[in-house]
């Protein structure tokens, strides 16, 4: 019997683990992976390269429609390209990390980014790992399974630390609580968990005991538990 595609929405505040976990739970079952933080950091990139205010809503609000974002659903190599360049790499510096919440925080761009990615998620159709912020409660509030990851502060930025070489935890951490805040306090469509989201702190998990425990919840929703 063929398996209906199953739509899983993961959330959670910065370094919780979402990235990790979503692309190893896609792979190890067979779905497609999107991971929504890379198109903002995408639109973010486009909007510094092109001089744009990002101080400015209201200048940003008027050129959010002209990148073109294409973003790569194989979990085992996502890719995000910018009008056709490749900006997997770019998107990830300290100073798209810094301006990210700015520029996502402009209704414009979050109406613009939103469409793109239920499109593709409505066009995966083995089913699909989605991974955000806001993607349980706006942009597939329909998801078959919604999970929200937690993970302490002290946690998320030893973990980070472990990829940034020589960084000072303490500016780590307060430098992903500042964009938590951000997020969570923008208007339109903050970082918030889903009423009906399944919450799994990660603070004292494994990265695989983590994923273990998202591939058991897939399962179980997939045999009607
Ligand atoms: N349970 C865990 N135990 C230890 N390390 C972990 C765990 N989960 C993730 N990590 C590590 O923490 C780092 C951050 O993980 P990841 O990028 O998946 O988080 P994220 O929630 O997607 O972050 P962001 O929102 O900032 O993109 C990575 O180096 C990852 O390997
Ligand atoms: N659904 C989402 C996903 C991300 N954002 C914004 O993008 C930033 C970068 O996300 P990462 O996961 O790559 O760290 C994040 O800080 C948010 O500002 C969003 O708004 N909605």
């Amino acid at each position: 019997m063929e398996r209906a595609a199953v739509i899983v929405a993961i959330d959670g505040p910065s370094g919780t683990g979402k990235s990790s976990t979503s692309k190893a739970v896609a792979t190890q079952l067979g779905l497609s992976y999107l991971d929504t933080g890379a198109q903002y950091r995408a639109i973010t990139w486009w909007m510094v390269n092109n001089g744009i205010d990002i101080d400015d809503p209201s200048a940003i609000a008027a050129v959010a429609g002209k990148a073109e974002i294409v973003s790569g659903t194989d979990p085992s190599a996502p890719s995000i390209t910018v009008d056709g360049t490749d900006v997997a790499g770019p998107i990830r510096t300290q100073e798209v990390t810094s301006k990210v919440s700015a520029v996502s925080a402009v209704p414009e761009v979050r109406t613009r980014i939103t469409e793109l990615q239920r499109s593709i998620a409505a066009g995966a159709e083995n089913g699909i790992v989605v991974e955000g912020r806001d993607i349980g409660t706006t942009v597939l509030p329909d998801a078959d399974l919604k999970i929200f990851l937690t993970a302490s502060s002290e946690a998320r930025a030893a973990r980070r630390n472990g990829e940034l070489k020589g960084a000072d935890v303490n500016a780590t951490r307060e430098a992903l609580l500042k964009r938590d805040a951000a997020d969570s306090s923008r208007k339109t469509s903050p970082l918030a968990k889903a009423d009906d989201a399944v919450e799994v702190d990660t603070s004292d998990l494994t990265l695989q005991q983590v994923i273990e425990c998202v591939v058991t919840l897939v399962e179980e929703k997939r045999a009607g538990k």
